[in-house]
């Protein structure tokens, strides 16, 4: 295919200080994700604290919102106030969640990772446990900051898959294995929201929208890690890469 026929994939970036100004960064392996594992092209979408949805989003063929240590702000969900040290991105905040809400409503296919599948639930008015392990009765589900980083991305738990969904399509069978690299999880989960994937203690670790007119899918895990190593998140991948590629054959260029 020339690079003509590629789709145009937006990917969210995060606001981090280098030094003495502030970046827009994305973490490499999203976009290696895309540019390897998808017959698309990253487009980095900056957290400037706002997006004009109706400008970019006529030129995109798919966003993968990424994952990121930083925390939503939980006013976004009627959370308690976190506590002072935690980190929140209040500019990514304000990007994302009114872009994820634009970008399925107009029908673009989204796959949202970690803090993407979170900013899913949130934007569809669910909540978050704001520290997973302080609320008893869920398995750890933060990675060991002690160990090698293929260790922290290496094999945590098994997910259960839903029959019917996505995932299911996907991947066709009704179980995987994955990473774990959160400190928060699905609390209420957000209205018109399909469970398509839970833990073994019965966290929800992914979901589609089930209005959604094209490809939304969120997941907990990492699957753009190593993503060609790993046949079920390449499976991932691959389904919405489909779907954007769908898009780019009829978006108007
Ligand atoms: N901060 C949230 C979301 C966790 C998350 O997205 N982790 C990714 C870390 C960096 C990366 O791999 O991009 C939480 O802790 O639940």
């Amino acid at each position: 295919m020339s690079d003509a026929g590629l789709a145009v994939i937006g990917v969210t970036a995060c606001n981090q200080e280098l030094g003495l100004h502030p970046f827009n960064i994305v973490g490499e392996k999203y976009l290696l994700a895309i540019a390897d594992a998808t017959k698309g092209w990253p487009l980095v979408i900056p957290a400037l604290g706002h997006c004009p949805s109706e400008l970019i989003l006529p030129r995109l063929d798919g966003i993968l919102f990424t994952g990121s240590p930083s925390n939503i702000e939980p006013h976004h969900f009627q959370g308690e106030a976190s506590e002072a040290d935690t980190h929140h991105d209040p500019k990514r905040d304000a990007t994302t969640l009114p872009l994820l809400k634009a970008a399925i409503e107009a029908g673009i296919p989204v796959l949202a990772i970690c803090r993407g599948f979170q900013e899913m639930n949130v934007v569809y008015g669910g909540s978050l446990h704001q520290k997973l392990h302080q609320v008893g009765g869920f398995i750890e589900h933060r990675e060991d900051k002690s160990t090698a980083v293929e260790v922290q991305y290496g094999i945590s738990h098994e997910v259960q898959i839903e029959p019917g969904g996505l995932l299911h399509d996907a991947w066709g069978r009704s179980s995987a294995e994955v990473n774990s690299v959160h400190t928060q999880g699905v609390d209420r989960l957000g209205v018109g929201l399909r469970p398509e994937a839970y833990a073994p203690d019965g966290l929800v670790e992914a979901f589609s929208i089930k209005e959604a007119k094209n490809f939304a899918l969120g997941v907990q895990w990492h699957p753009e890690w190593k993503v060609l190593n790993n046949a079920f998140y390449t499976s991932i991948f691959n389904a919405f890469s489909d779907a954007c590629e769908r898009r780019a054959k009829r978006r108007v260029r």
